[in-house]
């Protein structure tokens, strides 16, 4: 590099990489008999590229409900939501699938498969929706979470670890830029847990996106890069924070 290249580089403000989400300020109440009940009280959370967090805090603390603000599952009282550098937080119904099926993946405790599909076509079946569908993505996949020898089994027909592991496949066909799971080890055994975990940071790092986890084990929570705790409404860094960036 020349003098005067260097000069010129020292002159350049930083390059700092705008987060992949940033959530901030955000609010939202349900109405209860006994009229509104405030659940998230101004959070902030931010995660990074690439970054894997683990969202933890007492039952009822408000964890699915920011998941699915994010998730663009419903909608915020008020505060932002930027995905990508897209503001999310007051897209339509139909901005919000499109959200859904473009930029994030969604899992959930229940892996909700379609039950009259058989594995191989339930990992194919968001990328297909999408328009993302790619054959050679979804085999490395299908091999990485160790499916290949059950694709032609409907899902009644697989356990609880291999249904996880094929919910897990159907939303990383996609290539999400952010994913987002809801307690998705929560009707596995402890050694089941592990290996799906495992195989799913695995897979989450080979894509380079980024992974908010809601979990209630310190456990596993420890397996990722960075641990949050929602508490009276708000994010607050683990107590016992073991990864910090
Ligand atoms: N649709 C709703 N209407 C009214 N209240 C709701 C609704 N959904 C959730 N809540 C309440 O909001 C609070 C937060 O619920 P949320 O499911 O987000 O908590 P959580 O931290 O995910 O809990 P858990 O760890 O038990 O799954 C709870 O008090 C819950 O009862």
């Amino acid at each position: 590099m020349t003098d005067a290249a260097t000069r010129d580089d020292a002159r350049k403000p930083a390059q700092v990489e705008a987060p992949l989400l940033r959530v901030s300020r955000l609010n939202k109440s349900y109405p209860t008999p006994q009229g509104p009940v405030a659940v998230l009280k101004g959070v902030d959370l931010t995660l990074a590229r690439g970054e894997s967090v683990a969202l933890m805090g007492e039952s009822g603390s408000g964890k699915s409900t920011l998941l699915h603000l994010v998730g663009g599952l419903d909608q915020a009282d008020d505060g932002e939501i930027v995905i990508d550098g897209v503001d999310v937080t007051w897209l339509s119904d139909t901005g919000r699938a499109a959200l859904r099926r473009e930029t994030l993946a969604v899992v959930f405790q229940q892996f909700n498969l379609i039950p009259s599909l058989n594995l191989q076509a339930n990992v194919a079946f968001q990328a297909r929706l999408a328009g993302r569908f790619d054959p050679a993505w979804t085999d490395e996949l299908i091999h990485r979470l160790k499916l290949q020898d059950l694709l032609e089994r409907y899902p009644e027909q697989l356990s609880g670890g291999q249904q996880q592991r094929a919910a897990i496949g159907r939303a990383l066909a996609v290539r999400p830029r952010l994913l987002l799971a809801d307690e998705p080890t929560g009707n596995l055994d402890e050694a089941t847990a592990d290996d799906f975990m495992a195989l799913a940071l695995d897979v989450v790092a080979a894509t380079g996106c980024a992974f908010l986890m809601v979990t209630h084990s310190e456990r596993l929570a420890a397996r990722l890069q960075r641990q949050v705790r929602l508490s009276a409404g708000q994010v607050r860094l683990s107590a016992g924070v073991i990864n910090q960036p």
